[in-house]
């Protein structure tokens, strides 16, 4: 069975982007669309995103308005709306999460074979911890030094094969896999591509949390993936990576984006072909405008690592400088400096980054993809939010969700590539190699321990997190189901089943300063209760034992009638000016006392409560007294019932 959400959000109704939107959101940008603080207070959080130089000189210049939308770099809250949810589309609260076992969800479909999926939701995760400051390890894992130990996750890991494209058909591949449900995938044949043998060295099965046959559609991936419970997790302060890894051709941006023709020109919103991160946008709107209890701040980054070099995709500049990826010491991973950040109001103003970045991204063709991605994409939402607590405390999180599209492996043979293709290919093969080795040491358990090569990589430094961090990771393994492509997929596959060995232990990314609140609060709430605990049983106590014969219960009883010295009078603070010196130390006097009443209720309660406790031992003892003498008494009971039983003679008994 698979978790399905019952707010599904449908391409139909894709909320404020409609036209009007879109006009608002250039409307926008084009006055300037000025930063504004946060208002009541300081969201630490956001210092970390505060925009960069490069934000300022470039919003300045005014050349950063995307054609088809604009963005907007204004630095503002989003209000939520108050009962937008349409139908109760969230359900009991939280968003849209309870419909998993609902009579509402639909069967799942015939071309989708899914095992139980293990992945739980953000709820069942108890985990608040702050990430603490400078404890780099330099392995680029972070972890802070101070988390309460929190439940490790196995990175989620879905497949999706793709159908045959036309070329395929027209040569005539057979198709390579098989599907027998449960999500397994099997795949036969050999390297050569040779058609089906029956050879048993020559199938494998593989399982996956769930295999997306070629009938999926792009809101099968939505639905089933895991992806919602990713952005769930995103908004409650996880930092959160879903990653399309497969060969060239595979489908990883057809999954993640859709085909390129929908990013040119005036984009249709309805399009059934609108990939992950468009619907995602979706469900993310749809769970933020649910929540009138949190307020949020959405910002997007998106950037390329072409040949090993970042390039601000959002912030290409004519000259597409790289940026550079350095060490935080603070947040304890690696980070991309001066990366254009732009603050996303509207679900317009982050499918307008998402434009953007797909029209300045690097593409190429060559014999197997005329629209081959040549560089790693990453996208990525940061989610900031800020709640009032029950005790009045405000908790700032701050979580992110990366959408990762990797360039596809290839063989430059296949692929045909030279000059500038073969030198993109090499790039993107060897850092693929390096991701490889990361992953299958990490799926290792005598490796994770010990050094993983992170730092090989542009890519690998940036998805440190995610692989082994404190993130949560779905992984979508694109494959080919065409002979042809046998030992690539087979590759990929095994991939796959090395990343769902590796653990990440997530934690949620807040203020350290509130979250030490936080925990505050909460052992002042504990020890009240416990407190309360002790009063009652001390007064049941009181009731079970009388007659009250020592000093101790009689002062006990002093305090439980209130008879604790001398009363403090109600006093009404407005009218202490009013007082003089005389009647202020009078009550400073009383208040003193009370005080120091209070403080010898406190000692008596604590003396009495040893007492009770020596008192339950000798009960204790006692109980254990009484119980050996039973089990004695039993003994000798079954011992005379075992007794061979003497039968009366006939006849004898009558006068006995
Ligand atoms: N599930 C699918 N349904 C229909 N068409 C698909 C599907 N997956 C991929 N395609 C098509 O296959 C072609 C290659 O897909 P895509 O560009 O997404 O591959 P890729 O893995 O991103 O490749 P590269 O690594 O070279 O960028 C595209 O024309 C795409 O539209």
């Amino acid at each position: 069975m698979v978790r399905r959400a019952s707010s599904v959000p449908h391409l139909n109704n894709s909320g404020g982007s409609s036209a009007d939107s879109l006009n608002n959101a250039r409307s926008r940008a084009a006055a300037g669309a000025a930063p504004t603080g946060r208002g009541r207070r300081g969201n630490p959080a956001s210092k970390t995103t505060t925009p960069t130089q490069r934000q300022s000189s470039s919003s300045s210049s005014g050349s950063r308005v995307p054609r088809s939308r604009s963005l907007t770099n204004g630095m503002r809250r989003l209000s939520p709306q108050k009962g937008g949810s349409s139908g109760g589309g969230g359900g009991g609260g939280g968003g849209g999460d309870g419909g998993s076992t609902g009579g509402s969800s639909r069967n799942t479909p015939y071309f989708l074979r899914s095992r139980e999926n293990e992945i739980g939701s953000a709820d069942t995760l108890e985990i608040v911890a702050s990430k603490s400051t400078g404890t780099g390890t330099g392995t680029g894992t972070g972890t802070g030094s101070e988390e309460p130990s929190t439940p490790e996750d196995n990175i989620n890991v879905v497949v999706r094969v793709r159908p045959l494209n036309d070329k395929e058909k027209r040569d005539r591949h057979g198709a390579t896999l098989k599907f027998p449900g449960n999500g397994q995938v099997i795949i036969e044949g050999n390297d050569t591509g040779a058609k089906r043998s029956h050879n048993r060295d020559s199938v494998r099965v593989f399982t996956y949390n769930v295999v997306f046959e070629p009938g999926a559609t792009q809101e099968d991936i939505l639905d089933y993936s895991g992806i919602k419970r990713i952005i769930e997790m995103g908004i409650e302060g996880f930092s959160c990576t879903a990653f399309c890894y497969g060969q060239t051709g595979s489908g990883k941006t057809h999954t993640l984006t859709g085909p390129p023709d929908l990013f040119v020109g005036k984009p249709n919103l309805k399009d059934p072909r609108h990939g992950l991160i468009f619907r995602s946008f979706v469900y993310l709107f749809q769970l933020i405008k649910n929540r009138t209890d949190v307020n949020y701040v959405l910002k997007a980054s998106f950037m390329e690592i072409y040949n090993e070099r970042v390039i601000d995709l959002l912030n290409p500049g004519s000259a597409r400088k790289p940026l550079a990826v350095r060490w935080s010491k603070k947040s304890g991973g690696f980070f991309v400096e001066n990366l254009f950040t732009v603050d996303c109001e509207e679900l317009d103003d982050l499918l307008a980054v998402l434009e953007e970045g797909m029209r300045n991204r690097s593409v190429g063709s060559h014999a197997m993809n005329d629209h081959s991605s040549r560089s790693h994409t990453i996208l990525t939402v940061h989610i900031l939010s800020d709640q009032q607590t029950d005790g009045g405390v405000f908790l700032s999180k701050h979580g992110k969700i990366n959408f990762v599209d990797l360039a596809g492996s290839e063989l430059t043979k296949k692929t045909m590539s030279e000059g500038k293709t073969l030198e993109e290919a090499n790039n993107i093969n060897k850092s693929l190699m390096v991701l490889g080795y990361c992953i299958s040491s990490l799926s290792d358990n005598k490796k994770r321990t010990g050094h993983i090569p992170y730092r090989d990589s542009q890519l690998t430094k940036l998805l440190a997190d995610s692989l082994a961090g404190n993130g949560v990771t779905l992984m979508i393994a694109c494959v080919s189901p065409a002979h042809y492509n046998h030992a690539e997929t087979l590759n990929t596959l095994r991939y796959a089943s090395r990343a769902k060995r590796i653990r990440t232990k997530p934690v949620i990314m807040m203020d350290p300063r509130e979250a030490l609140i936080l925990s505050l609060k909460r052992d002042i709430h504990a020890l009240q209760m416990e407190n309360e605990h002790l009063k009652a049983a001390l007064n049941l106590h009181h009731q079970a034992a009388e007659p009250m014969d020592n000093l101790l219960e009689l002062q006990l009883e002093r305090v439980h009638t209130g008879d604790v010295g001398i009363p403090v009078p109600k006093m009404d603070l407005e009218r202490l000016p009013e007082l003089d010196g005389s009647e202020l130390a009078e009550l400073v006097k009383l208040y003193m006392a009370e005080n120091e009443s209070l403080r010898q209720e406190n000692n008596h309660l604590f003396t009495v409560r040893e007492t009770i406790l020596r008192d339950q031992e000798i009960v204790c003892r006692e109980n254990e007294r009484l119980l050996k003498k039973l089990e004695e008494v039993n003994k000798l009971k079954l011992s005379e019932d075992n007794e061979p039983c003497v039968e009366p003679a006939p006849g004898a008994g009558a006068g006995a």
